[in-house]
């Protein structure tokens, strides 16, 4: 479903991203995980076409990650939600409906905006939302689409508990419906029961990419330690 293949990401001179290479089966989640500038917004931004790559070639579902053929089949939650100042919360949804020609959009955005809270505030501004409603929207708008393929960068961020055990039930539901997810998260925890597979970044390179049962016996000494504490040992530095 995703392919990346030599990725690299420069700014300037720094490499950002080192020739990365990785797939996602389709119906695979995926956790991307990595401390602080590892590059994880950088690669999630040159596969949905946010950012120029450097070199290297991406494809989703078997076409160029930048044709109009590849982005019908996915959404992005950007690590920073982007919401339009003068759009109230329900025309954000009407407005991605319309882009993504959703059919009965109406029900499936009354159904997210219930999910969300966001059913009292459907007329409020873009302009007029808190961080983590805007956060909520942009989840929404993305869910709507009903995408195979969803690259979701750091989705909990600004979310209230209520709506980060939502989230987390969503991506099960996801999971069972067969989507294909790469999440980026420092919430570890919400990652470990549903990730088939987990990604380690640090400096820009892929450290770890394997179940974390393989994971777990390759790199760690102790059966019992947790994916934070494969985390910890893993981006340690030297
Ligand atoms: N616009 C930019 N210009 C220059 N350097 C950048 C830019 N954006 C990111 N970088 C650098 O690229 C590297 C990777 O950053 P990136 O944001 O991809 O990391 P990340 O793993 O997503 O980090 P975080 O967990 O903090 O979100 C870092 O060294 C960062 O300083």
């Amino acid at each position: 479903m995703l392919e990346v293949n030599g990725l690299v990401k420069k700014y300037g001179k720094q490499n950002a991203v080192n020739n990365i290479t990785f797939s996602l089966e389709g119906g695979e989640v995926v956790g991307l995980l990595g401390p602080n500038g590892a590059g994880k917004s950088t690669t999630m931004k040159c596969i949905v076409g946010l950012l120029r790559k450097s070199a290297g070639e991406i494809s989703i579902g078997g076409h160029d990650h930048l044709s109009v053929e590849a982005k019908k089949l996915f959404s992005y939650i950007p690590e920073t939600p982007h919401v339009y100042d003068l759009l109230t919360v329900k025309e954000h949804l009407q407005f991605i409906a319309q882009a993504y020609s959703v059919i009965n959009w109406q029900e499936k955005a009354v159904e997210l905006m219930e999910i969300y809270e966001l059913d009292d505030k459907q007329d409020k501004l873009g302009r007029d939302l808190s961080k983590g409603m805007r956060q909520k929207v942009s989840i929404c708008c993305a869910l709507l689409p009903d995408p195979q393929i969803l690259f979701f960068d750091e989705p909990m961020i600004g979310l209230d508990p209520k709506a980060i055990k939502n989230t987390k039930r969503i991506f099960n539901e996801l999971k069972t419906k067969g989507k294909t997810i790469l999440v980026s998260t420092h919430l570890i925890d919400s990652v470990e029961t549903i990730a088939d597979r987990i990604m380690i970044m640090k400096e820009g390179n892929i450290i770890g990419n394997d179940t974390l049962a393989n994971l777990k016996s390759n790199f760690s000494r102790d059966d019992d330690s947790s994916l934070e504490d494969l985390f910890l040992e893993l981006t340690k530095d030297e």
